[in-house]
């Protein structure tokens, strides 16, 4: 079998990565650069690259289309034109499903099924050296086939996806599906870069705005370093819904505000009370390599070595690490060290262990 990527970047290569780990498929990829092609080839992500579309898709199988979610109707258009596989299936990984819809049409015409795809993970890096064959891993993996596609076919496209990439295959209604995602991802973005913006602006005026963020700022902004492009098509695609979900957020933050300037302090502690609520009963996530990491906070003196000891110290006791860093922000003689753990387990025992010899620990699982 062969599968064609066209878009070799964090996505396409990590599918590509999937599909030669885990299946027996031949994988192609087609891209913009040559270099990325170069470098995919390479790496091993895929086993040939061409610049040329035809030449890519040539007897594919499947064709996965893993190009910032603007330039898919023009290189779908372009597949139009090419002669394909009878029984072709050519998807997408795009982060909008609604503008696509119509492409299943024209396609079926010809005996080629295209159906919609978006895998529920990814990073606020691109590009295909930050692709990973566990990006996908037990994260959820969206397909939103027209009611006219046979269901022989979408069971063909999600029994690949699911051998290659291990994550939860569910079928959605394409406009339902961005609506949902407007909500949990897109008016996130938003937000985060909103924030980023805001506080850049008084950061020119005072420098200390950046020096403070701590924790906090971080967490909720990691996903305002993502590419500006990919975002930028997102928004234009899903305008409908971004509009309707930003009225809700406005008038959220209204009620907030209001609440604030009244000095009503039993609204401001509902506000808090119930995000806290639901926030404790988020779904847990289990994606292979975002999962959610078991980390704690160590204070410790500001001295060469200091990682090494406590790593050692940890180590000792049988104890996995997964990631050590020291928190950025801290400046002066006493430093902060992240520890991150794969497992609860090991995280739990961590502490005890570090409290035991002496260390000051602080934790928010
Ligand atoms: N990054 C994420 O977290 C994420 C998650 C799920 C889905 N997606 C979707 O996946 C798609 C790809 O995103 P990504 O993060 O992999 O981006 P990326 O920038 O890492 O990769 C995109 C690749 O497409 C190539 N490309 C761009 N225009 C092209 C064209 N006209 N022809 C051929 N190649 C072209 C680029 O050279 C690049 O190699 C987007 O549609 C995005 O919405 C992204
Ligand atoms: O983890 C991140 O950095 C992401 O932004 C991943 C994320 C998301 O919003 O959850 C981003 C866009 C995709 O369409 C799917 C996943």
């Amino acid at each position: 079998m062969k599968a064609a990527i066209l878009g070799v970047g964090l996505i396409g290569g990590s599918l590509a990565l999937c599909l030669k780990e885990r299946t027996s498929c031949h994988v192609s990829g087609y891209d913009l650069s040559q270099k990325t092609l170069d470098w995919a080839v390479a790496a091993g992500v895929i086993d040939d690259g061409s610049r040329n579309l035809e030449e890519a898709v040539e007897d594919a199988d499947f064709i996965f289309l893993a190009v910032p979610v603007g330039t898919i109707p023009e290189l779908l258009s372009r597949l139009e034109r090419q002669s394909l596989s009878p029984g072709c299936i050519i998807s997408d990984v795009g982060s909008t499903k609604g503008k696509l819809v119509r492409w299943s049409e024209p396609f079926r015409k010809r005996g080629v099924t295209y159906i919609g795809g978006h895998p529920m993970a990814g990073s606020h890096r691109s590009g295909v050296e930050a692709a990973h064959s566990l990006l996908f891993e037990n994260a959820y993996y969206i397909l939103t086939p027209s009611p006219e596609t046979p269901l022989s076919e979408v069971q063909k496209l999600s029994g690949l996806l699911q051998e290659a990439t291990r994550a939860k295959l569910v079928i959605m209604d394409p406009f339902h599906h961005d609506r949902l995602v407007g909500a949990i991802s897109h008016l996130p973005h938003v937000i985060a870069s909103g924030l980023v913006n805001q506080v850049g602006r008084y950061n020119e005026e005072n420098e200390w705005f950046h020096r403070l963020a701590a924790g906090g700022f971080r967490d909720l902004t990691r996903i305002a370093a993502s590419h500006p492009v990919m975002w930028r098509d997102i928004l234009m695609s899903n305008r409908g819904e971004l509009l309707k979900l930003m009225d809700d957020w406005l008038s959220e933050m209204e009620k907030v505000r209001d609440a604030i300037k009244r000095g009503d302090a039993e609204k401001i502690e509902d506000f808090f009370r119930r995000a806290k609520f639901l926030r404790e009963r988020l779904p847990e996530r289990r994606k292979g390599m975002l999962l959610p990491s078991f980390e704690c906070y160590v204070d410790v003196p500001d001295q060469p070595g200091m990682i090494g000891r406590v790593a050692m110290l940890l180590g000792e006791e049988g104890i996995n690490l997964s990631n050590i860093g020291i928190m950025e922000n801290r400046e002066d003689t006493a430093g902060v060290l992240r520890l991150v753990f794969q497992k609860e387990e090991d995280l739990k025992r961590a502490i005890r262990f570090l409290n035991e010899a002496g260390y000051r620990v602080f934790s928010f699982d």
